[in-house]
């Protein structure tokens, strides 16, 4: 079988920068043969920060008027980039140790951003996004590049918007990395107009930075569609807990006064996008799974879970800091799994695992709102869409979304694609299904390098934690 090898080969997925080692899975190569379980799952799992908060939160810091310390940051692939990324345009970036399992606080000191560096984005929406608007404020030139897959990702918004406010870009055309920017140490801001429905990463970008223009900034969203509508309200609550208030008018329209951002001691929340495979485990496998410190409120789309898996006829609880999924007997144990038609225009960072959760369904569903899942770490309607139907799936492709049909799974060979989220996807799929063979599940590192063990941990299947790292996980 064919191997695609992770991108990143200095990257090492299981080093969090603590200096103490973690257990490696066994995995040769990225090869994987997801788990498949016999018996319900019992499980309390708990995640690293998440990708979302730590990358604004990281961004927000080194533009501050003072020193930040970011408590409990994801450290996988994605949040590595992004520091790199601030370094080399100018800010501090230093670890504090904490007792965390998943490594140490970040104290960040800003600087004079300088320009003449080259940013690596890896494939990360984030930093490709978030970054250039910073790097625009550097006195001197800054390139952007990435992964193969990256080269794919849409930006020319992100270019269009630079060009409007002023600022010198160079690429060829395409409207993707590679590009260079030539910043004068300044923007003026002002009045533009984005087209923003292929991310609304375009819109958190330009509003993170926007604080720091000469006039602020007055955005406009001129396409018919925007989706991940609760990261921008991400973007608009970090911002307010740093002293920036954000007004939106109208719907589409948001406007940045001038303002300092304010140093900040934020604790990150866990990730609740990563939660959604573990939780989606209890209604397959059956049993119960909780998630340790669920906020009591976020603005992490995740937090639609709740509301999202009673839909598949799972009980969802809160007790004290805990969320917990009661997925009754489950699919594994007898039980069946109803088909839905479901909008998830809100969440489309959620939509493998739900898709996963449809293709096991007794009834058809249909999933839209999610056409610039196309645009992401990989084309996802069409990944998601392969791999299932390679397993016996019928899954349809729609212009903004997927249409599955009941069909029996049997294993076979699921490509990742360099994408995290079609490894859950997979690790969904083969709790009912023996043999669904990943090609890469190292693919995880971009935003939870430590997935395979979790999951293996939940499951019973190793204990691989040892008794210094208990917070990792316990069982019920
Ligand atoms: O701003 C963010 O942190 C994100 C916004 C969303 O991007 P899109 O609007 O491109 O889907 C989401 O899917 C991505 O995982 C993270
Ligand atoms: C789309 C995603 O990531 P990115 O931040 O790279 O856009 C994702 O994590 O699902």
């Amino acid at each position: 079988m064919q191997v695609f090898t992770y991108s990143d080969p200095e990257f090492n997925p299981y080093d969090d920068g603590s200096g103490e080692t973690q257990k490696k899975p066994e995995i040769d190569e990225g090869f994987w043969v997801a788990p498949t379980v016999t018996e319900p799952v019992n499980g309390v799992v708990s995640l690293p920060g998440s990708k979302s908060l730590t990358n604004r939160e990281l961004v927000l810091a080194a533009l501050a008027d003072s020193e930040s310390l970011i408590r409990l940051p994801l450290h996988s692939r994605d949040s590595k980039l992004m520091i790199e990324a601030l370094r080399d345009v100018g800010a501090q970036i230093d670890e504090v140790p904490n007792d965390s399992a998943y490594g140490p606080d970040l104290r960040v000191t800003p600087g004079a951003f300088t320009g003449g560096s080259s940013i690596d984005c890896g494939l990360a929406g984030t930093v490709m996004r978030f970054m250039p608007p910073v790097a625009a404020l550097a006195s001197g030139p800054v390139t952007f590049d990435g992964d193969v897959n990256a080269r794919r990702r849409p930006m020319r918004t992100t270019i269009e918007s630079l060009r409007a406010l002023g600022v010198e870009v160079s690429d060829d055309g395409r409207g993707t990395l590679p590009f260079s920017l030539y910043g004068t140490g300044e923007i003026e801001g002002g009045e533009i107009e984005i087209d923003a429905s292929a991310s609304s990463q375009f819109v958190s970008g330009l509003l993170l930075a926007a604080p720091r223009f000469t006039r602020g900034l007055t955005l406009r969203h001129t396409g018919e569609t925007l989706p991940s509508m609760p990261h921008i309200e991400m973007t608009i609550d970090a911002l307010a807990q740093r002293g920036v208030a954000v007004e939106s008018p109208e719907r589409g329209v948001w406007v940045v006064p001038p303002s300092p951002i304010l140093g900040r001691d934020v604790t990150i929340e866990p990730d609740l996008s990563n939660a959604a495979p573990f939780l989606v485990a209890a209604l397959v496998a059956g049993g119960r799974v909780s998630v340790r410190n669920w906020p009591t409120e976020t603005t992490q789309v995740g937090g639609d879970l709740e509301e999202l898996l009673p839909l598949w006829g799972a009980t969802v609880t809160r007790d004290g800091d805990r969320l917990t999924v009661d997925g009754g007997v489950g699919l594994v144990g007898g039980g069946s799994l109803p088909g839905v038609d479901l909008d998830l225009s809100r969440g489309g960072e959620l939509a493998p695992a739900l898709v996963a959760l449809a293709a096991l369904a007794e009834g058809p569903s249909t999933i839209t709102g999610i056409g610039h899942l196309r645009g992401h770490e990989t084309d996802r309607l069409k990944a998601l869409a392969d791999d299932i139907n390679a397993l016996g799936g019928r899954v349809t492709e729609l212009d903004d979304g997927l249409h599955l049909q009941p069909s029996p799974l049997h294993g076979g060979q699921w490509r990742t694609f360099e994408d995290h989220r079609m490894a859950h996807a997979a690790a969904i799929i083969g709790l009912a299904v023996p043999n669904v063979e990943l090609d890469d599940v190292r693919v995880v590192s971009k935003t939870l390098p430590q997935f395979v063990e979790l999951w293996d941990d939940l499951l019973g299947r190793t204990v691989s934690v040892s008794p210094a790292d208990t917070s990792l996980l316990g069982f019920l």
